[in-house]
């Protein structure tokens, strides 16, 4: 298996203070791995880095297989497909989901008025099926509830068959119900093996679905914990990783955590 993804003692400076504090990881082809960690601990600014959108200060950054700094990083990024908070900010509120999706595969974030190509659209319904959007493909993305919104930007990610699937807390602001429902659409995704290498950024071990198969914990920009989920998502290390004594359970595939009582 080769790496998607090799940090090797990244760091990344900014007004004198390490946001990101000498990070050595590495991600294998085919392997779901989730980031944990407490808000401002870095999460962000690593995803920011394997989507080749910043260049760390020191260190070497590998991203499929071409070292940041020595790729032109236009080549590079149309094969990372990355659904975040900041994508959905980009995206136009009159546009319909279907133009949403379709428009990834020119590379742009707004459509325009030359027809599309039949098999990209018929691709883009096909993947908003399955991200259960199906019946919402003509609807304007600006009217859409937030889990909607969500499960179309992942639909827009996948719609340019990335090699590299980054998330940005995909479930942030879902009632429990919306939660559910994208958990078991990842689950589903991340159990396919011929879906991308995926990385997935979030606060809450709840989020986690089925078939993530390696976790990495950081605090304050270090790196706690790295390795198989199943190894490392323990309540020692992810008491470390939020700096409270918690108790972490897993139990049918699925995580649970919660804090200690106060004495
Ligand atoms: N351009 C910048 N200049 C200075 N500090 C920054 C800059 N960008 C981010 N930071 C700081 O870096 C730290 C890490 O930010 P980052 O967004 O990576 O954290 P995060 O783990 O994703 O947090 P959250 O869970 O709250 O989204 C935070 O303290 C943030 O304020």
């Amino acid at each position: 298996m080769s790496d998607v993804l090799e940090l090797v003692d990244v760091s990344v400076v900014r007004n004198g203070r390490a946001l990101v504090d000498q990070v050595s990881w590495a991600v294998a082809e085919g392997e779901r791995w989730v980031i944990l960690g407490p808000n401002g601990a870095g999460k962000t600014t690593l995803l920011n880095i394997a989507s080749s959108y910043l260049f760390p200060t020191s260190g070497t950054a590998v991203i499929l297989g071409e070292k940041l700094g020595g790729v032109d990083v236009f080549e590079l990024r149309p094969r990372i497909g990355m659904a975040g908070v900041a994508m959905a900010d980009k995206m136009p509120r009159r546009q319909t989901v279907l133009e949403t999706v379709l428009t990834a595969a020119y590379g742009m974030t707004a459509h325009w008025h030359e027809s599309y190509d039949e098999t990209d659209e018929a691709r883009a319904r096909v993947i908003l099926d399955r991200l259960g959007m199906a019946d919402f493909a003509d609807r304007a993305f600006g009217t859409l509830s937030e889990g909607e919104r969500k499960r179309t930007l992942i639909a827009r990610a996948i719609m340019i068959d990335p090699e590299l699937l980054l998330l940005d807390e995909p479930a942030a602001g879902l009632d429990l119900g919306g939660r559910e429902d994208l958990v078991r659409r990842l689950g589903r995704l991340a159990r396919d093996p011929i879906a991308p290498s995926m990385i997935m950024v979030t606060h809450h071990v709840e989020e986690i679905a089925p078939g993530f198969t390696h976790v990495l914990m950081i605090r304050q920009g270090k790196v706690v914990a790295s390795g198989p989920i199943e190894l490392e998502l323990t309540s020692r290390n992810l008491s470390l990783c939020f700096g409270l004594p918690l108790v972490v359970e897993h139990e049918n595939d699925r995580w649970t955590a919660r804090g200690l009582p106060l004495k």
